[in-house]
C-alpha cells in the first residue's frame, strides 16, 4: 500500500520558508494508519534499507550457527526477522534457532504476525512478543539486530539497553545496527538532510509530505552522530566496533562482543 499519510496534511504552503509545516501535524506514532503502509514508507524514505536486509542475513549466516537465539528489536512487520530466517535457512540451521521479535505497537505486530505466517519455514524459528526492547529481559544470544528502532528510544535510556545487549550476547556474538544520523557540522548536517529530501522526492514524496514528515519526526526520531554511537558500543564493552554502512545521514554498526 502507498505511504500517502502526510499528502493532505497542512504543511505550511503558504510559507515562503521552503515548504516549512505548520504546527500542527501531529508526532509520528507506529499506528494502525503507519502500520497499513510502513513498507512503501520505509522503502522509500531509507537510502540503502533493503541492502541493510541483505547485510542482516549474511551476518545471520555468520553468527546464528545450530541452536541460537536471535533478536530483532523493533521488528515492525517482521522485515528484519525474516531476513535472519533467511540467513540461517542457508546454513540449514533452521531446525533449532529461534528469532525472537520484539516491538510494543500492537498495530505493527499484528500485520508482523499475518507476513511470518506466510512463510511456514520461518514461521516455525520466529516468536513475536508485545515488550519494549528497554526493559525486556534478555536470554543469551548469538545474533541482535536493531534495524533502525534505537533512533526512537530516549537518548538517556541508550547506554542502558546497550549494556543489556551485551550482556544477552556470547563471546563473539555480534550486534547490528543501523540508524539515521546527524553530524557534529551543521553545514554538513544540512547538506545531507537536504541530499536525503531530494533522494525522497526522486521516489514521488512532495515537497509538503515531507516538510510533514520532518515535523512530524522532529521529537520523536533522535538521531545521533556515528561517533557518539561508536563510542556507546565501545563503552558497553563491545571489543570490534566498525561503521561497516554510510550513505547520506544514514550508518549501520557492526559490535562484535
Ligand atoms: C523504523 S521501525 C523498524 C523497522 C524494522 N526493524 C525493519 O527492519 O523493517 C521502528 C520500530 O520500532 C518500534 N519501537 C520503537 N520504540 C520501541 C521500544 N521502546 N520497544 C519496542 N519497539 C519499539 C516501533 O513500534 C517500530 O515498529
Ligand atoms: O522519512 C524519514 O525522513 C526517515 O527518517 C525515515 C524513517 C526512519 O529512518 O526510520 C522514519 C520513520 C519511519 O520509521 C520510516 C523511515
Amino acid at each position: 500500500m502507498r505511504d500517502e499519510i502526510y499528502r493532505s496534511v497542512d504543511a505550511g504552503s503558504n510559507n515562503q520558508d521552503d515548504a516549512a509545516p505548520a504546527a500542527s501535524v501531529a508526532p509520528f506514532r507506529f499506528n494502525e494508519t503507519v502500520a497499513h503502509v510502513f513498507h512503501d514508507m520505509i522503502n522509500r524514505s531509507v537510502p540503502g534499507y533493503s541492502l541493510m536486509l541483505e547485510l542482516i542475513t549474511l551476518l545471520a549466516g555468520r553468527h546464528a550457527g545450530q541452536g541460537a537465539r536471535c533478536y530483532d528489536l523493533g521488528c515492525s512487520l517482521g522485515a528484519s526477522a525474516l531476513a535472519i530466517a533467511q540467513g540461517m535457512k542457508r546454513h540449514g540451521n533452521d531446525k533449532t534457532a529461534r528469532i525472537v521479535g520484539l516491538d510494543n505497537s500492537a498495530a505493527m505486530l499484528t500485520r508482523c504476525r499475518q507476513n511470518v505466517l506466510r512463510d511456514a519455514e520461518a514461521a516455525a524459528m520466529i516468536e513475536l512478543l508485545e515488550a519494549d526492547i528497554c526493559e525486556h529481559r534478555y536470554e543469551p544470544s548469538e545474533f541482535i539486530v536493531s534495524n533502525f528502532t534505537l533512533q526512537f528510544v530516549p537518548p538517556e535510556k541508550r547506554p542502558a539497553l546497550l549494556g543489556r545487549l551485551y550482556d544477552s550476547l556470547q563471546p563473539g556474538g555480534a550486534f547490528f545496527l543501523a540508524e539515521k544520523i546527524r553530524y557534529d557540522d551543521s553545514e554538513v548536517d544540512r547538506l545531507m538532510i537536504e541530499i536525503h529530501e531530494r533522494f525522497k522526492r526522486s521516489r514521488g514524496y512532495s515537497e509538503l509530505e515531507i516538510a510533514a514528515k520532518r515535523a512530524a519526526l522532529e521529537a520523536v526520531l533522535l538521531p545521533e552522530s556515528s561517533e557518539t554511537h561508536i563510542s556507546r558500543l565501545k563503552d558497553a564493552g563491545f571489543s570490534q566496533v566498525t561503521e561497516c554502512f554510510r550513505c547520506l545521514n544514514f550508518s549501520a554498526f557492526l559490535a562484535i562482543r
